[in-house]
């Protein structure tokens, strides 16, 4: 496929609709079971012509080496280079308007690093397939694969075996509490309950409302951030919210835009949050590959 330059993607926000931690294993890391979704909100990164690789962003304190996308962009590079014929490769100037909070367990970074892999890998016609971007991916963190992948999943093992499992989609009100969780912290606490019952692929029937799908991270990050707290006790007062990720945010889902829109504008001035639409096939593979 030729693409025409300069193109802009939707780089989405993902949801962790439950996320249940069914186990240590020896080398530290812990088994899970957890439902990713995509929003119709994120980030948006453009894609353009350049006389060199460079990557700006709307916040300048991103545009360091570890950012991600830089990450993505150079292990493409990399894999060029390593081949017999290797291509040349278009310099392409990457933009990003960050528009997610970071750190806040809607997976920006992730979902950022994903978009570069499967833009660059469309541009540049490297004629990878999608496992071996996912594999690509992983390097660069747990939740780029799915990412890249781009169809709602469950995520087992420790987040690297994905099943698809489409979901109605509906509305989401998230808040988005001024917190930075520490995920590395949170997966070593104590108090981190580690024994939830794994429930067969086969047996797992997803309805927001059943409390058995819950978020194992949420009481600890209730206890220690007060802001995450008072988001989801003002959501619970609407129906069943939950935390997403290792936090801070917390999100509920509406079966319309207009409910959602309605609870969202009663919102008090000191919590923040938007409303998106729940997509079970992520808006950048919609853009890329008319899925
Ligand atoms: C748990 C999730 C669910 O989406 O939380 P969020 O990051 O979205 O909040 C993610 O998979 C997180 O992914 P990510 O934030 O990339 O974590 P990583 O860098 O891979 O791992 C950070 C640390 O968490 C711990 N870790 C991570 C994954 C796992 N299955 N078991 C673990 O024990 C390890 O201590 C690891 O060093
Ligand atoms: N392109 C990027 N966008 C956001 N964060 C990035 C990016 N590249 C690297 N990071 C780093 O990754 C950390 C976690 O980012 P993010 O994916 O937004 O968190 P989470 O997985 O909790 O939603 C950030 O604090 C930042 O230091």
């Amino acid at each position: 496929m030729s693409l025409v330059l300069p193109m802009t993607l939707l780089s989405p926000a993902k949801l962790n609709l439950f996320l249940h931690i069914n186990g240590r294993l020896p080398n530290g890391y812990h088994e899970l079971q957890s439902l990713f979704h995509f929003l119709d909100y994120g980030d948006t990164m453009t894609f353009s012509e350049s006389d060199q690789h460079l990557f700006t962003c709307d916040n300048p304190e991103l545009e360091t080496e570890d950012n991600l996308i830089i990450k993505a962009r150079n292990a493409l590079v990399e894999i060029n280079s390593l081949r017999d014929k290797p291509q040349h490769l278009q310099p392409i100037h990457i933009h990003l308007n960050k528009v997610l909070p970071m750190g806040g367990g809607v997976g920006g970074g992730s979902s950022n690093a994903a978009t570069t892999l499967l833009a660059l890998n469309e541009i540049w016609q490297l004629q990878l397939s999608k496992p071996q971007l996912e594999e690509i991916g992983l390097k660069l963190g747990a939740d780029v694969p799915i990412f890249v992948r781009g169809e709602s999943s469950i995520a087992e093992g420790v987040g690297e075996h994905l099943t698809p499992y489409p979901v109605n989609e509906a509305w989401y009100v998230v808040l988005t509490p001024d917190a930075h969780v520490n995920t590395a912290m949170l997966f070593n606490s104590d108090s981190l309950p580690r024994d939830t019952a794994k429930i067969p692929l086969s047996e797992i029937d997803y309805q927001a409302v059943d409390p058995q799908f819950k978020n194992d991270f949420e009481n600890i990050v209730i206890k220690g951030y007060p802001t995450v707290a008072k988001s989801l006790n003002w959501l619970l007062e609407y129906g069943p919210a939950r935390m997403t990720g290792t936090g801070a945010c917390v999100f509920a889902e509406f079966c319309s835009q207009d409910e959602a829109n309605e609870i969202f504008r009663r919102l008090p001035v000191e919590l923040a949050g938007f409303v998106a639409k729940g997509c079970n096939i992520s808006p950048t593979h919609q853009t890329l590959f008319g899925q």
